[in-house]
């Protein structure tokens, strides 16, 4: 199809990126400081914007979140000397088809298409092993060699720290949005499988063929991305399905709410489809933490989230074997692609009905 890069890349006609995009330009901007102060500000206002934009976007940005400029800076060279590795040291950290959780990968597919990216995974908590089952994953992080690239590992716990002092301060908020106990969603991250990734997108000579990321909702809880200033992330407007650029704005980062937010509140906030488009002069960066809960946690809609007059809209799934398949569906391409979207969980109308 494309003189200059494998058919594998390319998207079918109707999810190819179509240039120019409109600019994103009111993604909420949330100044999450009044959480850090002691004692803690008045969070009203706080809590009342962050429960518009979840509500209304699925997306938005904070700022004010404390995360020093270095821890940042740190992660984003570590990352920079990470894929300027040779490549058969990178080929020994490689995701393999038994062991798909973790390390380093460059033949993703998402939504059955290959992404242009290359990424490096690791687990800031190692999750403890799933049972007995011969299918499962490992759980195993794949480190370089400390001499290879000294200080790596050290930056990226750092940054991984920081962010789950975030994830955490941001589930608090979201809790309070929705009259919950503060803590009321802590309790699911006991044995987290929550994971850290550094996206490395290099120039594609094809930017109107190909994507970073396909287009899909993180599964997770939360997901809060750091991104350099080349942009590429785009969101799908809910009213009609037209596709944004979200700016990147310096200091700031992107939090998208998960799927299991939006099955845990019954649909009250949404997850937001998102993919990453690409270009044919400079490589991007990006750095998502995907905040997921423990392995053996049951989904469902939060009881205080639902009642006669909304009864739950998702049947119960259980997250370890979601994840295991998620992860393993992505390892290559399938003849026959293999549902790995939450919407699977919804009820039919008819299943309302018992
Ligand atoms: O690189 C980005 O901006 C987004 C990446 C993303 O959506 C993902 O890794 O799930
Ligand atoms: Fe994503």
């Amino acid at each position: 199809m494309s003189a200059d890069m494998e058919d594998a890349f390319v998207q079918a006609p109707e999810h190819r990126p179509k240039m120019p995009l409109i600019q994103a330009t009111d993604v909420p901007v949330i100044d999450i400081s009044p959480m850090r102060m002691l004692p803690p500000g008045n969070m009203d206002a706080l809590v009342s914007e962050l429960s518009v934009a979840s509500r209304e976007w699925g997306i938005f940005m904070v700022v004010g979140h404390g995360i020093p400029e270095g821890t940042v800076t740190r992660a984003l060279e570590a990352g920079h000397a990470f894929f300027a590795l040779p490549a058969e040291k990178k080929a020994v950290m490689r995701r393999t088809e038994a062991a798909p959780a973790v390390g380093y990968f460059d033949e993703e597919h998402l939504q059955n298409i290959r992404d242009w990216k290359e990424v490096f995974d690791f687990f800031p908590h190692e999750p403890p092993p799933v049972g007995e089952v011969e299918d499962n994953l490992v759980f195993k992080n794949k480190w370089p060699e400390e001499d290879d690239l000294p200080g790596f590992r050290d930056a990226l716990e750092e940054y991984a720290n920081s962010m789950e002092e975030l994830a955490f301060m941001l589930l608090e908020l979201i809790a309070r949005s929705l009259n919950l106990r503060p803590d009321q969603l802590h309790g699911f991250f006991g044995d987290q499988t929550t994971i850290m990734r550094i996206n490395r997108y290099p120039p594609c000579p094809r930017p109107d063929l190909a994507l970073g990321n396909g287009r899909h909702k993180d599964s997770g809880a939360l997901t809060i991305l750091y991104q350099d200033d080349v942009g590429g992330l785009d969101i799908r407007r809910r009213f009609d399905g037209e596709w944004l650029r979200v700016k990147p704005v310096h200091g700031s980062f992107v939090v998208n709410i998960g799927d299991l937010i939006q099955v845990w509140t019954n649909d009250k906030y949404e997850s937001v489809e998102h993919r990453v488009s690409l270009n044919s002069e400079k490589v991007r960066f990006s750095i998502p933490y995907f905040l997921n809960p423990s392995i053996n946690t049951i989904i469902e809609p939060l009881q205080e989230m639902v009642s006669t007059e909304d009864p739950p809209k998702y049947n119960s799934y259980n997250w370890g074997e979601f994840f295991s398949t998620r992860r393993k569906a992505g390892f290559k391409k399938h003849v026959v692609q293999i549902n790995t979207e939450t919407a699977q969980f919804r009820k039919q109308s008819t299943d309302c009905v018992e």
